[in-house]
């Protein structure tokens, strides 16, 4: 039997269950260094760079705590509404993965640093879901596995496997939902939407890059299914690492689907995680789940236990920059939004970029002009979420001024734009290496309309005659001849005064 014929209908699922959900996101923490050691943080450096004896578990190393990424855990506990702990400790989770070069995470178990608050997140039509939160705690990430030549890219079939410990030891926090219950056939809407109001908030507090394509920002969702009316969860299966909010929707809705399948069968869900494979939309299993008890966990001996004072907390509450949903009430009275302008906005997960785009100088309605229409177009053919795109809101500001200031025209802007997202540098880097200014300076201009002029010489006689309206065919020739960078208007102007001596 095929995957896809064990499916049951979602219209039925629905009818027939309730779903609960618990999400699980993982945040890597933008911090200078990493969260025991001194080693950089930083993505993208040549494999086994950035490690040294502490992140690589050596005999004898000990850590140290990261100031910054306790400081980043207690600003998003308090952005997402919960209790700081008085006192919390670290813990060691106990595992054997070739990723983890110590062999146990050291995470945090019973003692988290925030607990018990909730966020809450906008649904398409505008309704409000709260999504509980049961914890945000503090850990350290893995290294990664780079599986060769198998077919799949994971370690079934793969000849061989190859480490990088660069990321072994970066400073995460872990995010935990509450059981999600009662979101019925909006559940895999409420989950996309939750993670995608949890990415806006960690970007407005600038804890980290939230990037999802490259691993800043993963989510492991967690689904089981009850019967209808039935109020004891059933069995769950946690979906590793989906890593775009559309495919969060799409793991979500298929796990419904292939549990109610096998429960209607009369067989059991087995706890297990399980993998999402972005080209089928389907999920198929991985190891079958640990319980706490496997991963034997206690307190870190190594580590001191963190009690942050209530001074400092409520100074941090004090950084707190506008959280997403004060912006959204601000943005819309600023610019002027309509509530589907803005609700747009906000599912096309772009309230927060045209934010920070409008902070860093552009007009507003420039700004959403960018992201929602040339930008979404992009990162759709790049197959990416807009936050994802190569290009930063300082980077669509200038872009803006660029043309503002008359040097750029939309046309050469769009060309700037590709430019960036080629990785071809800053704007005004692309705008130099490709020579994309506007060519306003008169003498450059005259010359290319002499030329013109001269080569059609039955359009030129034409205006001198009197006949306005033909400058036109001129003004299309010297655009052609500048490649699109002539300003339009003074080209016409000079046409004019040409046939007028
Ligand atoms: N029956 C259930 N159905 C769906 N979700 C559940 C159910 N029971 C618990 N959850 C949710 O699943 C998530 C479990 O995450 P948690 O980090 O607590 O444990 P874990 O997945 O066992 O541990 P690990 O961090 O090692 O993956 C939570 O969001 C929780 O609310
Ligand atoms: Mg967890
Ligand atoms: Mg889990």
């Amino acid at each position: 039997m095929t995957a896809t014929a064990e499916l049951m209908d979602f219209a039925d699922v629905v009818e027939r269950f309730d779903p609960v959900l618990g999400l699980e996101v993982h945040v890597e923490l933008s911090t200078a260094t990493k969260m025991f050691c001194g080693c950089a943080n930083a993505f993208g450096a040549e494999p086994n760079t950035q490690v040294c004896p502490t992140c690589l578990g050596l005999p004898g190393s000990l850590p140290v705590v990261n100031g910054t990424a306790v400081e980043s855990a207690i600003r998003i506990g308090l952005a997402l509404n919960c209790e700081i702990a008085q006192w919390c400790r670290f813990a060691r989770k106990n595992y054997f993965y070739p990723d983890m070069p110590k062999n146990f995470q050291t995470s945090q178990y019973d003692e988290p640093i925030a607990v018990n608050g909730h966020l809450d997140v906008v649904l398409e039509d505008g309704a409000v879901f709260r999504v509980g939160i049961e914890r945000a705690h503090m850990e350290e990430d893995t290294g990664k596995s780079l599986h060769v030549g198998g077919a799949t890219g994971r370690i079934r079939g793969a000849e061989h496997s190859l480490l990088d410990y660069n990321r072994a030891g970066v400073p995460l926090i872990e995010i935990v939902t509450k059981p999600i219950v009662g979101a019925g056939e909006r559940a895999p809407e409420v989950a996309r939407a939750y993670v995608t109001a949890l990415r806006d908030l960690l970007r407005a507090l600038r804890v980290s890059d939230v990037r999802m394509d490259q691993g800043s920002l993963r989510c492991d969702a967690n689904v089981s299914l009850m019967p209808t009316g039935s109020t004891e969860f059933g069995t769950r299966t946690e979906t590793k690492n989906v890593n775009s909010l559309r495919s969060v929707e799409r793991a979500v809705r298929y796990e419904m689907c292939r549990q109610a399948a096998v429960l209607a069968a009369g067989e059991k869900i087995v706890q297990e995680t399980r993998h999402f494979d972005e080209a089928t939309g389907s999920t198929s299993p991985g190891r079958r789940k640990e319980t706490a008890e496997d991963y034997r966990y206690f307190p870190e001996p190594d580590l001191v236990p963190i009690a942050p004072s209530r001074e400092w907390v409520e100074q941090l509450r004090t950084t707190l920059p506008e959280l997403p949903w004060e912006r959204r009430k601000r943005a819309q009275e600023q610019w002027g939004l309509s509530d589907a302008e803005l609700r747009d906005l906000v599912n096309a997960g772009a309230l927060e970029l045209v934010a920070e785009t409008v902070e860093a100088g552009a007009a507003p309605g420039e700004a959403r002009s960018w992201w929602v229409s040339y930008l979404a177009q992009q990162a759709n053919t790049r197959g990416v979420e807009l936050a994802d795109l190569p290009i930063t809101p300082e980077q669509v500001a200038r872009v803006v001024t660029l043309v503002a200031e008359g040097t750029l025209t939309n046309k050469l802007a769009r060309q700037v734009v590709d430019g960036v997202l080629d990785g071809e540098g800053g704007p005004d880097e692309v705008v130099e290496k490709r020579g994309l200014k506007v060519v306003s300076d008169d003498s450059a201009l005259l010359a290319a309309v002499d030329e013109a002029l001269a080569a059609n010489p039955d359009v030129a006689e034409k205006i001198r005659g009197g006949k306005v309206a033909a400058a036109g065919a001129i003004v299309g020739a010297v655009m052609k001849a500048t490649k699109g960078q002539a300003d339009a208007k003074r080209v016409r102007e000079l046409i004019l005064e040409r046939c007028a001596q």
